[in-house]
């Protein structure tokens, strides 16, 4: 016999729990970052940041001298992944949860990707977030 259970769905924790399990698959050994992008309660697409398709093998070091030997030349953010890993559902009004405020880049495709709202758990104060703010703020999209 099984035993309803009580309780009313908090999508913010269930959706941001999407984002967090999908973060825990990332293979960067300093900062794992997971995304969920939700529309009216139903889920069109995770991500984490990972080497592109094939790459799997680049190193995850971060040279200060030398750009190709940087990770940053080559991860695909988590932001980015979980948009191109939607299914056919338009992401446009839709949330992204995500476990790291987005960078300058992550926030024009959000931007351009019509996405309304993002819910995120964590924040690195740099230059590239107060650009993401500006974007957002000039692109209407709402951020808590
Ligand atoms: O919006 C973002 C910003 C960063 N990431 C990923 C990209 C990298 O794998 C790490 C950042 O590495 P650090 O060593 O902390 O500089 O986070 C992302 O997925 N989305
Ligand atoms: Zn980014």
């Amino acid at each position: 016999m099984t035993t309803a259970r009580r309780g009313s769905f908090d999508g913010d924790d269930y959706f941001m729990g999407v984002a967090s399990l999908a973060a825990q698959q990332s293979k960067d050994p300093v900062t794992q970052v997971g995304a969920c992008i939700e529309k009216n309660n139903v889920i069109l697409g995770t991500g984490y940041n990972r080497m592109p398709r094939n790459c799997s093998h680049f190193s995850w070091g971060k040279s200060e001298t030398d750009p190709l030997k940087n990770k940053h030349s080559y991860v695909c953010h988590a932001e980015m992944i979980a948009i191109c890993n939607k299914n056919s559902a338009d992401v446009k009004d839709s949330t992204m949860y995500v476990t790291l405020f987005p960078c300058n880049e992550c926030a024009k495709l959000i931007v351009e990707n019509g996405i309304k709202e993002v819910v995120y758990q964590s924040y690195k104060d740099k230059p590239s977030t107060d650009a993401s703010k500006l974007i957002f703020d000039a692109a209407g999209v709402k951020y808590r």
